[in-house]
C-alpha cells in the first residue's frame, strides 16, 4: 500500500457557535491541512498521484477559506466551523475530484486540520 501527503496552509477568521468559552469570539488562525490519499497501484511513472495534481485539487479548496471568515461561507453558515468540520469538508471536497480523476484507483485515506501547532483534527472514513 501506497500514501502520499500534501500539506497546505490558510489564515481565516473563525467563530464557535454553541460554544462557551474565548472561542466563541470571532478570532483567526493561521490553518495547516495534510491531505493523505492512498493507493495499492501505482502509474506509469511510478507515482501514487503527481504531488502537483493533489495541490491543484486542495488549491481551490484552500482559497475558498482563505482570508475570509469561515463562519460568512457555506456550509459553515449553518455548520460550525471547527477543526473536526473543516477536516470532513476537506475530505469530501477532495475526495470527490480525486475519485473522477483516478477511476477510483487512488482514495483519500484522512485529511488533518491543524488549528495551532498544537491542536488538530482528523477525519477519514
Ligand atoms: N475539539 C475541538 N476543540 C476546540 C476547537 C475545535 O475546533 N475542536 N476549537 C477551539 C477554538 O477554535 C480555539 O481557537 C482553539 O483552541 P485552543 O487550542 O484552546 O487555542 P489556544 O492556542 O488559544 O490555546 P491555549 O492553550 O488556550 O493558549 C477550541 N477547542
Ligand atoms: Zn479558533
Amino acid at each position: 500500500m501506497f500514501e502520499v501527503t500534501v500539506e497546505a496552509g490558510f489564515s481565516s477568521g473563525h467563530y464557535l457557535r454553541n460554544y462557551r468559552g474565548k472561542c466563541e469570539n470571532p478570532h483567526g488562525h493561521n490553518y495547516k491541512v495534510f491531505v493523505t490519499l492512498i493507493g495499492e497501484e501505482l502509474d506509469e511513472a511510478g507515482l501514487l498521484l503527481d504531488f502537483k495534481l493533489l495541490k491543484q485539487v486542495m488549491r481551490p479548496v484552500v482559497d475558498y477559506l482563505d482570508h475570509q471568515m469561515i463562519n460568512e461561507l457555506e456550509p459553515f453558515t449553518t455548520l460550525n466551523p471547527s477543526a473536526e468540520n473543516l477536516a470532513r469538508y476537506f475530505y469530501q471536497e477532495t475526495a470527490k475530484q480525486l475519485h473522477e480523476m483516478t477511476t477510483g484507483r487512488v482514495r483519500v485515506k484522512d485529511c488533518t486540520l491543524y488549528e495551532t501547532d498544537t491542536s488538530f483534527a482528523r477525519y477519514y472514513e
